[in-house]
């Protein structure tokens, strides 16, 4: 999942999440700064996931999943 430019590989994180497995499903293998900015933007996910940290998401890909996002 991509949160605010940063890849994460959610999978380890997936059974400690309060919300729940399937609702954070939805956003797997996307940008989930939208539903993640609309739940809760509150939670620190730089700290939560910093283990989960695989990259980060390229300047050009990023403005184009921006785009995307900003179009749900
Ligand atoms: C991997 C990134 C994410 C992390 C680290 C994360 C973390 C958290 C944390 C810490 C809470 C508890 C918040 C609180 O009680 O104040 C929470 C709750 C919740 N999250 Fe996430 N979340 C992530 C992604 C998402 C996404 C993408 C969605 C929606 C598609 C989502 C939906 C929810 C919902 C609905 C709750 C509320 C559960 C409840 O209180 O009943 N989360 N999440």
């Amino acid at each position: 999942m991509v949160l605010r430019g940063k890849v994460y590989n959610i999978s380890p994180y997936l059974r400690f999440h309060p919300g729940g497995v399937p609702i954070l499903m939805k956003a797997a293998g996307k940008d989930g700064t939208a539903l993640f900015t609309k739940y809760h933007p509150w939670v620190n996910a730089d700290a939560l996931l910093e283990k989960c940290l695989v990259g980060l998401l390229a300047p050009a890909v990023e403005a184009e999943t921006q785009a995307k996002a900003a179009a749900l």
